[in-house]
């Protein structure tokens, strides 16, 4: 199809791709000056009364349930030649199965990520909708302020709960369907829909769709690690016959949160290892010399960056954060027991230009880590929590104070991967003054901007 100039209002800019039935479009809205996703009935059925109805009760439901965690339709129309559009919120970040695509995923962002397509479906459910064609394709991502959020799309196949048994034709994608809806005429309910977001566990975890069912291999044959509470999960949800499986959405999801919770969890985070990873090369240094930050050398002329505060998907630790870092981000929390502290899940979060950067130590980049732990009144040796190959030389060392904090900072001034020169490495332990909590900080920049760190630690809150 050659590119339209406009679709009603709505000014074409690209084409982002076409499914069986329709087109869509990358738009621009003049008017509200912001980007849309236009999706057209393809001309093929534009006389296929069935496949027009269903086009625009798919228009429908996603305008009705309203959700931030569906893909929104803010407009419909019709083109000269009859065919309906809709205009939806455009997902600028691909779906699940690209991010699939580029390689396992971190468990901890698995979970994030099943966590959210569950409260999609649960909306779906909530609002009446099975959804019945819940896969890694039609789950979309969209950049927002916290990172990205997940958008469940495509509900072409999307059945009300009440129409859903009697004659209905098969609808659905082989590996993520369940088994019932391979029968044509075959009722189903909800548990259709658990039965997918099973699937899309699977792959999530292991990186393979699962085999049709009857599913017998369970998740942490492929991954090791996989905690016992999530492959039981993932087994159930995947189970043949739906009465084994959790009810609903909702029951599916609240139980991915609990596993996502769970102190048991960072035994199996790779992300957390990917990350630890950087700082664990590190050789044990021994400083002895007390410098202050303030006289560090080459304090740059840089100009001041842009600083925007941010929390951890708790809420209770918020940091400001120079905005061009955060292009990527985990808010999930962190486990200090991977630095031999006690505790399980606590409030952390991680921001940097480049994730995977962050996680080798080679390779130059700016971003900040902040944990928190429970420090009984004792703040740890920052000695003992961080040894460092990473950079060359002498740390500085100086105390922290302010309203909120007190503790010890380390920066080495010099610390650039072979590629490149100018980046810094800052450290901190910093004991908070009216809560028994410690926070362990860390900070990369490629050029050293004393100003922007004295910001971070400024701007550093707990928020209980
Ligand atoms: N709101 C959106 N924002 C950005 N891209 C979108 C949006 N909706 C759909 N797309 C992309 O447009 C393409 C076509 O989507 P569509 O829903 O028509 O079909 P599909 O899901 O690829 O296939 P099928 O409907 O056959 O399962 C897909 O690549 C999809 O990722």
């Amino acid at each position: 199809m050659a590119q339209p100039e406009r679709f009603g209002r709505y000014r074409v800019l690209r084409r982002l791709g076409s499914g069986s039935f329709a087109t869509v479009w990358l738009g621009h809205d003049d008017l509200l000056d912001t980007p849309v996703a236009i999706k057209v009935l393809a001309e093929n059925w534009a006389h296929n009364l069935d496949i027009h109805q269903r086009f625009v009760e798919e228009a429908r439901i996603l305008r009705q349930a309203d959700s931030e965690w569906l893909v929104r339709v803010h407009d419909i129309g019709t083109l000269p030649d009859d065919r309906p559009y809709f205009v939806m919120t455009y997902a600028d970040r691909g779906s699940v199965a690209d991010r699939i695509a580029q390689g396992p995923l971190p468990l901890d962002e698995a979970l994030r990520l099943l966590t959210e397509i569950g409260q999609g479906v649960t909306v779906l459910h909530r609002h009446g909708t099975i959804h019945r064609d819940i896969k890694p394709s039609n789950v979309l991502l969209q950049s927002s302020p916290v990172g990205e959020r997940v958008l469940v799309a495509d509900l072409g196949f999307a059945k009300s709960i009440d129409g859903a048994s009697g004659f209905t034709a098969s609808a659905g994608t082989p590996g993520y369907m369940s088994p019932e809806q391979s029968v044509v005429g075959g009722d189903i309910d909800v548990r259709a829909d658990v039965y997918s977001l099973g699937a899309v566990a699977y792959e999530l975890v292991t990186g393979k769709r699962p085999p049709s069912p009857p599913v017998r291999v369970p998740p942490s044959r492929l991954r090791p690690g996989v905690p016992p509470a999530l492959d039981e999960l993932i087994m159930s949800a995947l189970s043949p016959n739906r009465s084994d499986r959790p009810p609903d959405a909702a029951t599916f999801t609240s139980r991915i949160r609990e596993i996502r919770m769970s102190p048991d969890l960072e035994l199996a985070t790779p992300w957390w290892q990917r990350y630890r990873a950087t700082w664990t090369r590190l050789v044990a240094l021994v400083a002895t010399a007390v410098a202050v930050l303030g006289v560090a050398p080459a304090a740059s002329a840089s100009p001041h960056l842009p600083m925007m505060e941010i929390y951890d998907a708790s809420g209770e630790l918020h940091v400001r954060v120079p905005t061009p870092w955060l292009r990527q981000m985990q808010l999930n929390g962190w486990s200090p027991r991977e630095l031999g502290l006690p505790g399980g899940h606590e409030p952390g979060l991680l921001v940097a230009t480049d994730l995977d950067a962050w996680s080798d130590a080679r390779q130059s980049v700016s971003g900040l880590f902040a944990g928190l732990f429970v420090s009984d009144g004792q703040s740890p040796d920052l000695d003992r929590l961080i040894s460092s190959g990473l950079c060359s030389g002498q740390p500085q060392r100086q105390r922290f104070t302010n309203a909120h904090w007190d503790g010890e900072l380390w920066q080495w001034v010099d610390c650039s991967p072979d590629s490149s020169e100018g980046d810094v490495f800052t450290a901190a332990v910093l004991q908070h003054r009216g809560q028994e909590r410690t926070l362990y900080l860390e900070i990369r920049q490629t050029e050293h901007q004393p100003q922007t760190v004295a910001e971070i630690l400024d701007g550093l809150r707990l928020i209980s």
